[in-house]
């Protein structure tokens, strides 16, 4: 089981006084690994996207030679994209993202509205890669992408951690939302990784630097019966994983 800290609370919502601060969106490893500290997390969605993996990247889950593909949003009037709205304050986050999303990943920032689950309208800032980047992968089928994935991995790690992490975040938190491209990567890979007879447990790596969530409903104090089911819980959120040696987090120190 990954080597987790404390899980971080999913709040409902944003209060007044905290929407003066600045909103980060999230949709891809910034999920489940955002490597910076913030003062509150809200579930939500973006209208006019949807997530797929047409950005190429060489310098956390692929290299030069061998690029892997991760995340980023293509204009879609019908789709939305699901995901987690941070609040940071100060300049060490965006200065953080600046040099993880642009410098090393080809992604520009934007504005846009943010709808949290609790039905709040928020501005958020997001990161995006778009066509005009050097790192752009563009389209390709459902195949393509997955053996691409299956087979790629960088100084972050595998490319098939960034792409389960992410679906077992979406799953978790997002039940009744269907993500036809993430889902189908998912099992497409995890098909070939069965066919191959890898290591799925070696591949997810040990969840170093990646945070929990808990929904803040659940985080008050508990029944031994609701501690047991959340220890349940954790297992099947990174059932993934193997069990690390307790090891400190380094990316929350940023
Ligand atoms: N901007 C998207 C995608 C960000 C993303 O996945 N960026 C990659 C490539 S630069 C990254 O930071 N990866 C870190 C990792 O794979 O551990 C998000 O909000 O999560």
């Amino acid at each position: 089981m990954d080597h987790m800290a404390e899980p971080a609370i999913l709040d409902d919502q944003v209060s007044e006084n905290e929407t003066k601060n600045l909103l980060v969106f999230a949709y891809g490893s910034l999920c489940w690994k955002p490597g910076f500290t913030f003062n509150k997390a809200v579930l939500g969605r973006v209208k006019g996207y949807k997530r797929m993996f047409w950005q190429g990247n060489t310098t956390h889950r692929g290299t030069e030679e061998k690029p892997g593909r991760v995340a980023t949003l293509i204009e879609d009037s019908e789709a939305e994209v699901y995901g987690v709205a941070y609040s940071v304050q100060g300049e060490t986050a965006l200065s953080y993202l600046s040099q993880r999303e642009c410098e090393q990943g080809g992604y520009i920032s934007k504005f846009t509205d943010f709808h949290s689950s609790s039905g709040q309208t928020l501005t958020v800032l997001l990161y995006i890669a778009t066509p005009k980047n050097p790192l752009w992968l563009g389209d390709a089928n459902v195949e393509e992408i997955a053996h691409q994935i299956t087979d790629c991995q960088g100084p972050s790690g595998h490319n098939v951690e960034y792409l389960i992490r992410l679906a077992n975040f979406t799953r978790k938190f997002f039940p009744h939302h269907y993500d036809h491209h993430l889902y189908s990567l998912e099992e497409k890979v995890l098909a070939i990784i069965e066919i191959n007879k890898l290591n799925l447990e070696k591949l997810m790596g040990f969840g170093e630097g990646c945070i929990a969530f808990r929904r803040k409903t659940d985080s008050r104090e508990s029944s031994p019966e609701t501690i047991r089911r959340r220890n349940e819980e954790r297992v099947e959120t990174f059932e993934h994983t193997a069990r690390v040696p307790g090891k400190k987090l380094r990316c929350l120190n940023i």
